[in-house]
């Protein structure tokens, strides 16, 4: 279950490129979460953990903070220095995750917390510069996050989508949006998929050095 405090200040620093600091996206900090999302369970979190770990993941970047239950995942995969960098419109949500992942010992140095659309941010970010992104809000943009996140890959790293796996059984527009995915991954030889099936279903996706 979500919990929701009141809106909180969250400071955001520059993005990699120069200029992007957040600006339009402001307007949405502080919207609040809906409470039927849900954090990753255990299963697929030890999956991400395993996949930061054999990729040596330095620079993680993450779409749906939510509470962290996700990042402490991605940060206990990746080497000590790495950092993750997480976005969510949801600036309430983040402010919870810092704090758990403060209490969890992570240094805050590790984290950078990025309240904002993903679909605003994810464009100002370094192409190339990522080992993994992991995408965990709103399945009827997964087609636009394969868009806007693939490029931030480095060869050989990866990208992740949380719970697209059973797209045949979820709804309109919803079903619509994951089979556009599904056949956008498939249309890319440069993209190498897995679904996996660990808690509502991960699909991975690797990079080719060759891309
Ligand atoms: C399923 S929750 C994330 C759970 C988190 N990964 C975890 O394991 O705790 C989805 C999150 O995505 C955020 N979100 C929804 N649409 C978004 C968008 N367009 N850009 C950024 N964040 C978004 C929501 O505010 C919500 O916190």
């Amino acid at each position: 279950m979500r919990l929701v405090i009141p809106e909180t200040s969250i400071g955001t620093g520059p993005l990699d490129r120069p200029g992007s600091m957040l600006g339009d996206a402001r307007g949405s900090i502080g919207h609040a979460a809906d409470p039927a999302e849900e954090s990753i369970d255990g299963s697929a979190g030890a999956a991400l953990r395993f996949l930061a770990t054999v990729l040596r993941a330095k620079s993680v970047v993450e779409v749906g903070s939510g509470t962290g239950a996700s990042a402490s995942w991605l940060l206990r995969g990746m080497v000590p220095e790495g950092v993750l960098t997480s976005i969510d419109i949801d600036a309430a949500a983040q402010h919870i995750a810092r704090e758990a992942l403060a209490a969890q010992g992570v240094p805050r140095s590790r984290t950078r917390f990025i309240a904002g659309l993903a679909e605003r941010v994810l464009p100002k970010l370094t192409e190339g510069a990522y080992d993994l992104v992991f995408v965990d809000a709103m399945p009827a943009k997964y087609p636009a996050f394969l868009e806007l996140g693939a490029p931030l890959l480095r060869p050989g790293g990866a990208i992740v989508f949380a719970g697209p796996v059973d797209a045949a059984q979820r709804q309109e527009p919803r079903a619509q949006a994951l089979r556009e995915l599904t056949r956008a991954v498939r249309a890319d030889e440069s993209l190498v998929p897995v679904a996996l099936p660990v808690g509502d279903g991960l699909l991975a996706i690797a990079r080719t050095e060759q891309s």
